[in-house]
């Protein structure tokens, strides 16, 4: 396990132009960590970020860090002291709800990217004067969904979002096909009951279906 971060802040962007699909998982049991993140990775998909909201996060977080090819990152993130203990635990990058600058600066100087949540042009023009150009829109559904996010890329051209909230198979295309979205997030291919009855079919299945509405969101 790596105490200290591997400097590879654009790997998920790297990941995330590519697949454009985002799972977030929470584990009640970090047991089935590693046998999920295979599923999707089997699937086509070769990250998601494991929600801190759970006793089970961390170490669900170190067991699929350790599965090849796949890129987990901690989600719910809040304070600088669960980017240390997420990073240290092996997530090779950071999302979080909203925007805390604390939590930008401690990513950042521990060398892995992070994608803090907003939904206001308040909340943008803080993450921009942070330096920050892709962030989350959430709660995206109950914020207005595409309709918002396109407003936001009139006065911010140079922002580009991942929506995450209330996106499923049905509506994930129509964000996608937008030039202002460079993926999106969600717990609708590997739900927390999925998870818990170790469905690793249902989850391959949905991750494969999703990665290639991904590829072609007619
Ligand atoms: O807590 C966080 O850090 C989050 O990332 C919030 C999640 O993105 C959404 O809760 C996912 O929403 P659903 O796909 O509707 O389940």
């Amino acid at each position: 396990m790596p105490e200290h971060p591997i400097r590879d802040g654009a790997a998920v962007f790297d990941a995330l132009d590519t697949v454009r699909i985002l799972p977030l998982l929470v584990l009640d049991d970090a047991e089935p960590a590693s046998a999920t993140a295979s599923a999707l990775l089997a699937g086509g998909i070769r990250c998601a970020e494991i929600a801190l909201r759970t006793e089970a996060a961390i170490p669900a977080i170190a067991a699929a860090s350790r599965v090849p090819g796949f890129l987990v990152g901690a989600g719910t993130v809040l304070t600088p002291d669960q980017v240390d203990a997420t990073v240290a635990a092996g997530a090779r990058f950071i999302v979080s709800p909203g925007l805390d600058e604390r939590v930008v600066v401690r990513a950042r100087d521990l060398g892995v990217a992070v994608l803090p949540g907003v939904v206001t042009a308040t909340e943008v023009q803080r993450a921009l004067t942070l330096g920050l150009d892709r962030l989350k829109f959430f709660p995206a559904e109950a914020s207005g969904g595409l309709a918002a996010i396109t407003a936001l890329a009139g006065p911010f051209p140079t922002v580009r979002f991942l929506p995450s909230g209330g996106v499923t198979e049905a509506n994930a295309p129509d964000y996608l096909r937008s030039a202002a979205v460079f993926a999106v997030s969600g717990s609708w291919m590997a739900s927390r009951d999925a998870i818990a009855a170790r469905d690793l079919s249902a989850i391959e299945g949905a991750a494969r279906r999703s990665a290639a509405l991904a590829r072609d969101p007619r």
